[in-house]
């Protein structure tokens, strides 16, 4: 049986009187690249932020390999984390938080050359103060010093946010990289679908505070499709299709976005394969009630 590395059941987490995640379980297996996206508000920092132990959950439990990383200190030597405003003291340089890093994690697997060797090839200078780089920058120095503790699990909260097009392309290069060499599993948060769609193998969808889909990406691609056929009445029912997620009409055609349970009558419907960034934005467009622009079939 695969290893889970993220496990989470019921978890919630409130301020105040208002949910940030409520009734959160998934299992995230190891070995996995997941994408864990939603709109603004989602949940998705309180989700990252109750695994690395930082938040305290209101009600539920989440273990990371099995471990309550609030209590377990060995749980923490598992994890790796760079919060979304990359928070690093900016007195430092880089060679300076390289060797911090390596002290703190003396007995864990803190490897001092895979930050050294990313900063030099990135060409950011390692004997400046980091909060003298640029904010791109600085955000590469967080994810070097976050792969050199080669955690089993690394979760990052919007890493690519910052970084220029190129610098994101070789970013998620390294994570597959990572995954390829050390086994990591990756929790990686990002509002940019089409890069998530080149590197992740797992999709985690918030919304309004709750877990919406939480599967593999290849499991979700062949569960979902387009169609396009005759018009037909909103609610009407389909044969093979479990669930209409987003429709749109003409005059004389429907175009639909659907969940398949079943063979799709070939004759009636022209049907096509869908992307990760389609099949969000149809589910978010579901949940939220908006209308999309429609996607070239
Ligand atoms: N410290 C806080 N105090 C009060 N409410 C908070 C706090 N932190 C988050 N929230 C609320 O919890 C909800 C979830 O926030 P969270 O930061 O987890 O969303 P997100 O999906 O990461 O959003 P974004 O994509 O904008 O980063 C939001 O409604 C937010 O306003």
């Amino acid at each position: 049986m695969t290893e889970v590395a993220l496990h989470t059941e019921g978890l919630g987490k409130r301020y105040g009187r208002a949910w940030a995640l409520q009734d959160c379980s998934l299992d995230l297996p190891a070995g996995r690249i997941a994408a864990l996206v939603g709109p603004n508000g989602a949940g998705k920092s309180t989700l990252l932020h109750l695994a690395v132990g930082l938040l305290q959950p209101d009600a539920g439990q989440v273990r990371v390999f099995g471990r309550d990383p609030r209590h377990d200190p060995g749980a923490l030597a598992d994890l790796g984390f760079v919060a979304q405003d990359t928070p690093l003291y900016p007195d430092f340089t880089g060679a300076e938080l390289i060797t911090m890093g390596g002290r703190l994690n003396r007995r864990g697997t803190w490897d001092d050359s895979i930050a050294r060797d990313r900063l030099t090839r990135l060409g950011i200078p390692s004997d400046k103060p980091v909060g003298k780089l640029s904010g791109g920058q600085r955000a590469q120095v967080a994810l070097a010093l976050a792969l050199a503790k080669r955690p089993r699990l690394l979760l990052l909260d919007e890493p690519v946010a910052a970084l220029d097009p190129l610098a994101r392309h070789e970013f998620m290069q390294a994570l597959m990289g990572a995954v390829g060499e050390y086994g990591t599993t990756v929790l990686l948060s990002s509002h940019l679908l089409a890069d998530l769609e080149r590197v992740c193998d797992h999709l985690v969808l918030l919304h309004t505070s709750h877990v919406h889909l939480a599967a593999p990406v290849e499991e979700l691609l062949a569960g979902h499709c387009r169609l396009i056929g005759p018009r037909i009445a909103d609610g009407a029912a389909v044969p093979g299709v479990a669930s209409v997620i987003r429709a749109s009409h003409t005059e004389r055609q429907s175009t639909l976005l659907v969940r398949t349970d079943g063979p799709v009558d070939e004759t009636r419907w022209a049907v096509h394969e869908v992307t990760l960034e389609d099949l969000v934005l149809a589910h978010l467009g579901a949940s939220a009630g908006v209308s999309l622009p429609e996607v070239a079939a």
